[in-house]
């Protein structure tokens, strides 16, 4: 096996099923003998997970800036990559991660619209040329996202958090800049239809993993 591991991640909108699938991506890699990382972000280390709070805490008297939303995405990461991905992938481990920077390019480039450059800066400074091996983007019209989104909301309670608040128009916006980031990198974006059942999703990203891991071993 190489001497690094290798850096997966899943993307896609709220509600797409990034969560679910991320434990058949894990289970299926740690079933060939390999030492997997299940992680996140924001969030990933206790420190960084409380940025994560700042973040996903609705706005109440004090809107966060987008410029500030910005930095504490990439402060959160800065977190995480040294704690915890950094570490993984120089023993050999397989880190697998529910979102990384093409979500920040999605969320706070698309929906908020902040120029990529800006994004791409930060990006450069905080991950020194360390990034996804492969990312798997789980995309589906925003409308059947949103009611698989409500049925989880409605089994397992919670309130929406300050990104689940947005209007359709951001959710376009992010879905729009996740295929874009897409068609400009397909030899690392596999773009999978979320749509589907669960089953058929799953045959998908099966998919992807045996063609991508055997090219790789
Ligand atoms: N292919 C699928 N078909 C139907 N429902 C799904 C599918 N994938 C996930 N779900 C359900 O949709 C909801 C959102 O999935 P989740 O994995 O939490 O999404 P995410 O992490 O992308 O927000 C969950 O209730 C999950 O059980
Ligand atoms: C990683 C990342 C996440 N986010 C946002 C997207 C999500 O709304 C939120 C939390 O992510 P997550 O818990 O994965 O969302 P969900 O499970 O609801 O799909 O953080 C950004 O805006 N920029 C980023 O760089």
């Amino acid at each position: 096996m190489n001497e690094r591991g290798r850096f997966i991640t899943l993307e896609g909108g709220e509600g797409v099923g990034k969560s679910t699938n991320l434990a058949l991506v894990a289970d299926w890699l740690e079933a060939r003998g390999l030492e997997v990382i299940r992680t996140r972000e924001p969030g990933g280390t206790p420190r960084a997970e409380a940025i994560r709070t700042l973040l996903l805490d609705p706005d109440g008297e004090e809107p966060l800036d987008t410029d500030a939303e910005l930095l504490l995405v990439f402060a959160a990461r800065a977190q995480h990559l040294a704690r915890v991905i950094r570490p993984a992938l120089a023993r050999g481990a397989w880190v697998v991660c529910d979102r990384f920077t093409d979500a920040t390019f999605a969320y706070q480039g698309g929906g908020r619209g902040i120029e990529d450059a800006r994004i791409a800066e930060l990006e450069t400074f905080v991950q020194r040329g360390l990034g996804p091996d492969l990312t798997l983007l789980l995309d589906m019209p925003m409308a059947a996202a949103q009611q698989r989104l409500e049925g989880r909301l409605g089994r397992e309670g919670g309130e929406r958090d300050r990104f689940e608040r947005e209007r359709a128009s951001f959710f376009e916006a992010v879905r729009r800049a996740y295929l874009a980031r897409a068609a400009a990198a397909p030899g690392r974006v596999a773009v999978i239809d979320a749509s589907a059942d669960l089953p058929s999703v799953q045959a998908q990203l099966v998919r992807e993993l045996e063609a991508r891991v055997a090219a790789w071993q």
